[in-house]
């Protein structure tokens, strides 16, 4: 018999990379998620469309059926059962869902203890955060009582794993075919902690997982550096009126702050790791290669989404520009597309000024909006440095706005 899997939160990557690869590896996948229209679409077609690009731009289709599909509020007592009875349980969500995942996971977990089950509860957690793991530990403490604790520590394995693939939202074309289907790379493997054979055997894993031992180097490595050359383009192609990441990857200015800013957090992170994560000419080459490609459409507005958690204190601008400064180095670049972010203004009308870092700045200036948003103390030396290029920066962008406006 085929071993189910719950996949907390259906978006593209739950659904167009996590649910493609368990599909063709033959698993039964429940998707989870808290949007209704997307379960009700799920339930009623009952298959989604899986674009995929190779490095040379070949496109492959995958249609990926066999699924169930649940509303984690309509339908929760159904959701949490199969929470309770799931081989295996994956999370693809942001930060804001956390705290409900957690809150669901210890309604599972109740249940099991209740029923005395002695087998072990592995939960793959999956999200672009440094310090996945830790927090959600913290969550779950938080949401359990001392007896389901006690339950927690012998018989549930919360493991990091790196969501790699990028996936989009689909074309208009796309969307024609298929309104759920997805766009993406052809990534076909998940780096998952190897502590996850605390619980679960090598030959029951999924068998697209590469087992790794430093996954907070894994998250590191890919959010203070990947991550920050991917959102300075978004940031700077969103502040040039572009679409697509592959329009700004062209934009040779654009790609040349983007590039130094990869490496200004590259070095840094070479201090922590050594010189084995050292970026060759070689690996630049082929980033560039990847991001001017235009197979998979990639939308700028999905890639600088949510702007104040991409500028919150440890994630892909202010980690590493730290790390840059703790070490030595300007962290120049970095602040510049940091400072871009600052200019985001959310197209729906009805944004609140959480979704609208443009509309905050208005109202509480530049200075109070940086501390606020990248969390910097300014009395502390390092913290200064960041906060005072990010401001300096932000300041030259927008006396260049306006030197054009008034001389075009
Ligand atoms: N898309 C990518 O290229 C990519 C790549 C690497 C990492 N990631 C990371 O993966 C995570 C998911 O990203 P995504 O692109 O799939 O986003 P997405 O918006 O497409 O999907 C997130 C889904 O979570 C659902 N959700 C929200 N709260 C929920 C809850 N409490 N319970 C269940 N479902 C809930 C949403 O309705 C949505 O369908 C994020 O942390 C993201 O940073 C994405
Ligand atoms: O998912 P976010 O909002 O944290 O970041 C947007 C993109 O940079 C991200 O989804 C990348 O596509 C992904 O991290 C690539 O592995």
């Amino acid at each position: 018999m085929n071993k189910k899997v719950v996949i907390i939160g259906a978006g593209s990557s739950g659904r167009g990379y996590l649910g493609e690869l368990l599909y063709l590896d033959g698993w039964n996948v429940v998707y989870a998620d808290i949007d209704k229209a997307l379960t009700d679409q799920l339930k009623a077609k009952k298959e989604f469309h899986v674009f995929k690009y190779s490095e040379s731009g070949e496109e492959s289709v995958v249609t990926v059926k066999n699924f169930e599909a649940v509303n984690t509020i309509e339908d929760h007592s159904e959701y949490i059962g199969h929470l309770a009875d799931a081989d295996l349980v994956m999370t693809a969500l942001f930060p804001d869902a956390f705290e409900q995942a957690a809150k669901d996971l210890a309604e599972a977990i109740h249940i099991k203890r209740k029923k005395d089950k002695k087998n072990w509860f592995t939960v793959l957690l999956g999200a672009n955060y440094v310090g996945l793991k830790t927090d959600y530990d913290a969550l779950m403490k938080q949401e359990l009582s001392d007896t389901d604790m006690s339950y927690y520590s012998q018989h549930v394995n919360m493991v990091e794993s790196i969501i790699r693939r990028i996936n989009s939202m689909p074309t208009e074309e796309q969307y024609t075919i298929d309104p759920l289907s997805v766009q993406g790379e052809d990534l076909s493997t998940l780096q998952v902690n190897d502590d996850v054979l605390l619980s679960i055997s090598e030959e029951s894993l999924p068998s697209f997982i590469i087992l790794e031992n430093d996954t907070d180097k894994c998250m590191k490595t890919k959010i203070w550096q990947g991550n920050t050359l991917h959102c300075t383009l978004a940031f700077m192609g969103l502040a040039a009126n572009k679409t697509f990441l592959y329009e700004s990857a062209r934009d040779e200015y654009i790609r040349e702050c983007a590039d130094k800013a990869f490496r200004e957090a590259n070095l840094a992170l070479t201090k922590l790791y050594g010189d084995e994560i050292q970026i060759t000419e070689e690996k630049m080459k082929n980033t560039w290669k990847e991001f001017t490609d235009d197979s998979v459409k990639d939308w700028l507005i999905r890639v600088g989404r949510n702007p104040m958690r991409k500028l919150a204190k440890n994630d892909r601008f202010i980690g590493p520009a730290l790390l840059c400064v703790q070490n030595g180095i300007m962290p120049y670049f970095i602040c510049k597309g940091a400072a871009h972010g600052f200019l985001y203004e959310n197209a729906n009308a009805n944004a609140t000024s959480d979704q609208d870092i443009a509309r905050l700045v208005k109202d509480i200036g530049i200075e109070a909006s940086i501390s606020q948003i990248c969390g910097l103390d300014i009395t502390k030396p390092d913290e200064k440095i960041v906060y005072d290029l990010i401001l300096k920066s932000y300041q030259d962008i927008v006396m260049e706005n306006n030197r054009i406006l008034s001389y075009s």
